[in-house]
């Protein structure tokens, strides 16, 4: 195709102009990819075509920087741009820097929300910082670019300087919605797709985000874009809710009072000393602000008309003030007025105005805060936290070690039952004869065995708190039918009383099972099912994670500092790959064993494959080759420590490691790292003295 290009002389101009591409409409072809002959021609010259009609304008502009000022090769399939040096940890670890952490753990969890409209569409959602740099990323980039790893990957850097005009990095670029399809990339790695990008505003107007989609079908472009522009509104919008200030808030009404109706949209924030510090984007589109530095930080007399005292007067009379909006020839606006007190605990929103691009000043909230957010996590706790103030019953399912108890317990610590009681039962431990006197009680001597005195069952224990019921599943069918009865009541009848007990419980029940099969196989009430599933909230294993490096990385601050390591430890990069590829069956809980024994066992600040438990690499599928050949060799180690050949494998080191672990993973038990290593405890006290170790946490620390 280049060579035919090149050999066509009425694609380019001749004369003075020679090597320039002239007009396509000059060589009368029609029907041909206009944005592919010219991306060839450009290959073909090194040069970016200007002023000519093959590509949008849009498109050649960003061709042009790509060359002239970014300086990015021309023609190229190539990998974006980064430090060669960079390892997986600070690849992680950079793009959370360019984003508050408060902001964009907010948005993450609306992006986990917005993902699920978008289940079997086949399409990558991402959030990136206001610079370009992926900080979520969602669903399938992995089925959409075998070969694209690189890119669908949080921590990729998508700015346009460094992967070429794209949706997500030109956005961030020009600070505008942006969308090109296939060929309209610059880079050929992107010729396949169709990517867009939504700069997301802060209610202050500065940029807090990139919200961008990605997706194998190039066509499919204006699409994209059109379903980021409704995403950035509910965005922004949500931004806008958990802003709060000292003043008022206007709720502007779009027409006017005669023939505006109940129509009320867009909102503002004036602040005590005058200034609009606040606004969404229908009040800035309502008051023809085109640019929201015209308003914003401004003096509201000076700029829509309306002053302190009016405002103080229409919210004491609540009424209404007219507002002045600046296009439009002085359009009169009306407003509700309430007065408004900043939330003194609520995380700032503010954003600043700072221009993408490296090395551009920050706000101070958009300095990395060092904390992580899990925003699964969050979201789950937001949505459980609002069915609890209604009172409606949370079935919470996942597979085992996904934090269905953690979040539980989290949603206890911060909801408004935190002060009573939280009432744990796994329904799977107590023996099935148990479990109807552990939760309904027994009155004293109602039966052989019984405490005199009688006993509170856990629904009286957990009475104006929570009760959870852990693997629900496990419920035999016939207590199934009294739980049903209690949770329908609100009364308890003890063992051998005839007098019910009220007891005021929210209950949250979970379960790794699927009960809707069950109540299909007839192993679990269908009535049961519907009382306790008023809403479900499904968390994801750790492979279905996008951000699943960002939580290892986060658990493994942890464990480092629940295991007492004061020197800063890192995994080499391959170990990031293995965690990536890795089926994590064990999930969260998984995670946290390997982190801290891996921590137990490495030698140095640099914790290796061959510090990882074998039987994790064992779990690994064989399409990993790092891995699968660690895991070979670990098994080797393994063998050649058992056969005693000590010319391959030293088998001191070997044994070291596993007291170390030991005693790591059993918190300094002695007893309890004994029986774990299969030896005496005075066995083991005599191989800690060979091997320097102390019982306390101290003998993780690093030499
Ligand atoms: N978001 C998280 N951050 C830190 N640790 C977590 C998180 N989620 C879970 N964990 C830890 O992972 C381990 C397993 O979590 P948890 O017991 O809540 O899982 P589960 O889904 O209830 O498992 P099971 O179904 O087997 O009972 C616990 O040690 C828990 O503290």
């Amino acid at each position: 195709m280049s060579d035919f290009i090149v050999r066509q002389p009425c694609l380019e101009r001749e004369g003075a102009f020679a090597g320039a591409l002239c007009s396509a409409e000059a060589t009368g072809l029609y029907g041909v990819d206009r944005p592919g002959v010219a991306w060839d021609w450009m290959k073909q010259t090194g040069q970016a075509p200007c002023g000519v009609d093959w590509v949008r304008p849009l498109v050649a502009d960003a061709w042009m920087r790509c060359v002239e000022d970014h300086a990015l090769p021309t023609g190229l399939d190539f990998p974006p741009r980064q430090r060669q040096s960079d390892g997986f940890v600070p690849e992680i670890d950079a793009p959370s820097r360019a984003a508050s952490g408060a902001v964009a753990s907010h948005l993450s969890a609306m992006i986990y929300d917005l993902g699920s409209l978008l289940d079997d569409a086949d399409v990558t959602l991402l959030l990136a910082d206001a610079a370009g740099r992926v900080i979520h990323l969602l669903d399938s980039g992995r089925r959409i670019w075998a070969g694209g790893m690189q890119m669908a990957r949080i921590g990729a850097d998508w700015r346009e300087a460094s992967l070429g005009a794209n949706g997500v990095g030109t956005a961030a670029l020009l600070r505008e919605p942006v969308a090109f399809a296939g060929k309209e990339h610059f880079n050929a790695a992107l010729h396949r797709c169709a990517t867009a990008g939504c700069p997301i505003s802060g209610p202050d107007g500065g940029i807090v985000a990139i919200v961008g989609v990605i997706c194998d079908r190039p066509d499919a472009a204006r699409l994209l874009l059109g379903f980021l522009k409704v995403a950035r509104r509910l965005l922004e919008a949500s931004l806008f809710e958990r802003m709060s200030c000292d003043g008022f808030l206007l709720r502007l009404r779009c027409g006017d009072e005669a023939g505006g109706g109940p129509l009320s949209a867009g909102r503002l924030f004036i602040a005590q000393n005058g200034r609009v510090c606040g606004a969404d984007r229908d009040a800035l589109d309502i008051l023809g602000a085109g640019d929201a530095a015209a308003i914003l930080g401004k003096d509201a007399a000076a700029t829509i008309g309306v002053d302190l005292a009016a405002l103080n007067a229409a919210s004491d009379a609540a009424d209404i003030v007219t507002l002045v909006a600046r296009g439009g020839g002085g359009r009169a606006v009306a407003a509700e007025v309430h007065r408004t007190a900043k939330r003194r605990s609520a995380p700032t929103v503010s954003s600043g105005a700072s221009p993408a691009g490296e090395g551009a000043p920050r706000h101070p909230a958009n300095a990395f805060d060092g904390a992580w957010s899990d925003s699964v996590l969050d979201s789950a706790l937001r949505k459980a936290t609002g069915l609890q103030e209604r009172n409606i019953s949370i079935l919470i399912t996942g597979e085992s070690g996904v934090g269905k108890d953690h979040l539980v317990r989290r949603l206890h610590a911060s909801g408004p039952r935190k002060d009573r009681p939280l009432v744990a039962i796994n329904c799977a431990a107590i023996p099935r004869e148990l479990i109807e006197s552990e939760l309904f009680g027994y009155e004293g001597g109602s039966f052989t065995g019984a405490r005199a005195k009688g006993k509170a069952g856990k629904f009286v224990e957990a009475d104006k708190g929570i009760l959870f019921l852990d693997e629900i599943g496990d419920m035999a069918l016939d207590l199934q039918a009294t739980l049903l009865r209690v949770l329908d009541s609100s009364e308890v009848t003890p063992i051998g009383s005839s007098k019910p007990i009220r007891v005021d419980v929210r209950v949250v029940a979970a379960t790794n099972r699927s009960l809707q099969e069950m109540v299909q196989k007839g192993a679990f009430r269908r009535d049961l099912y519907y009382r306790l599933n008023g809403v479900q909230l499904r968390l994801p294993s750790l492979r279905e994670r996008p951000d699943r490096l960002r939580l290892l990385a986060h658990l493994f601050r942890l464990e480092q500092e629940a295991l007492g390591v004061t020197e800063t430890m890192c995994f080499e990069d391959d170990v990031w790959r293995v965690f990536d590829r890795h089926p994590w069956p064990g999930n969260i809980r998984e995670a946290r064993n390997v982190l801290r024994s891996s921590i137990a066992v490495a030698r140095g600040k640099l914790i290796a494959i061959d510090d990882l438990p074998v039987d994790f690499l064992q779990e690994l599928n064989a399409d990993c080759p790092g891995a699968a050949e660690a895991c070979q060799s670990a098994s080797r180690d393994a063998q050649c420590a058992q056969q005693g050949d000590e010319t391959s494998f030293d088998l001191a080191d070997w044994e070291a490691r596993a007291v170390r672990f030991a005693l790591a993973s059993s918190n300094g038990n002695i007893a309890k790292a004994a029986r774990n290593l299969g030896i005496t405890r005075a066995t083991l006290y005599h191989k800690m003295a060979r091997f320097g170790l102390r019982s306390d946490k101290r003998i993780i620390s690093k030499r």
